[in-house]
């Protein structure tokens, strides 16, 4: 099961020779890197780190995939989305490729023991520590399914808020040849989605971890919504730079252990 522990970054700052005798930006840089590890997420049977997990949730023609495609290329986080990984399985012919096309076709939701599967299996086989998952969980049965399953809880759950009529322009201008983007089709989905989706975000709200946005504006208007709720998990390692910037040659990127290492040497 992943677990949440704290863990800290100080073998490497007492391996260091400078840590020796640390100055007093130093160590306030040991206890910056000590209070942003102390949240980082780790596999204690295993010795490694459990991923940072975002959930995306919205309704159809919400906006998640375009904004996700933005947050990506600003944070770098690995984006599985649960409908493209369906789709997969159906350009596939899998096995369970026609009960997918099937459902998707009418607007319902796959069981959640099949997309928590595919999810996983991108998970695990993955490098990356920092996920975006799009379009899940869509029902409480996803959001058991993936615990019991994958054993592991979001960070972070962004709900994209849009008025039905503005995602049913949009899912009818989406052009990409989806047997799902017609207005039969929508109508169920949203029905689904208003009577299945809301007890997951209520779930996530009462835990704290919902950032709802409102999704009506222009792209990067909305993306303005969303930066903020990252920044912070940046934030410390722009610490780190500032409190070092005479020793760092540039700036290093989110989770990059080993640059700071070099930083400190
Ligand atoms: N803020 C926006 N305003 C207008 N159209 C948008 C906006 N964001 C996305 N779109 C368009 O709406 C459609 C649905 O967006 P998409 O990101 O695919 O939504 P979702 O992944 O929630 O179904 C796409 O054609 C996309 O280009
Ligand atoms: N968690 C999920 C996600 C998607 N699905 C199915 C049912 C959805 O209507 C389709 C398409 O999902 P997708 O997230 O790509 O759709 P939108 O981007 O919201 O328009 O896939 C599912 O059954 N379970």
């Amino acid at each position: 099961m992943w677990r949440r522990v704290a863990s800290s970054l100080s073998p490497i700052i007492s391996s260091s020779p400078s840590s020796r005798s640390l100055s007093r930006n130093q160590a306030a840089f040991g206890l910056i890197i000590r209070e942003s590890f102390a949240t980082e997420i780790s596999k204690p049977e295993e010795g490694a780190k459990s991923p940072f997990i975002t959930f995306v949730l919205g309704g159809p023609g919400s906006g998640k995939g375009t904004q996700c495609e933005k947050i990506v290329e600003t944070f770098g986080l690995t984006h599985l989305s649960a409908g493209d990984l369906l789709r997969r399985e159906i350009a596939m012919h899998t096995k369970n490729g026609d009960m997918i096309l099937n459902l998707i076709k009418d607007g319902k939701i796959v069981p959640s023991e099949v997309t928590v599967k595919l999810l996983q299996k991108e998970l695990e086989s993955s490098n990356s520590s920092k996920f975006l998952i799009d379009g899940f969980p869509r029902t409480e049965e996803n959001r058991v399914a993936f615990e019991r399953i994958v054993g592991a809880d979001p960070d972070v759950v962004l709900f994209f808020d849009c008025p039905e009529e503005e995602m049913v322009t949009r899912v009818l201008n989406r052009n990409q040849g989806r047997v799902d983007d017609n207005i039969t089709t929508m109508k169920k989905r949203l029905k689904i989605f208003e009577a299945l989706n809301r007890p997951v975000i209520d779930y996530y709200k009462n835990k704290g971890k919902l950032y709802t946005i409102n999704a009506v504006g222009t792209v990067d208007d909305i993306f303005k919504q969303v930066l903020p709720i990252f920044t912070p998990f940046q934030e410390v390692y722009t610490n780190l730079c500032l409190h070092f910037s005479s020793k760092c040659l540039s700036f290093f990127h989110y989770s990059d252990i080993r640059h700071i290492h070099l930083c400190l040497t």
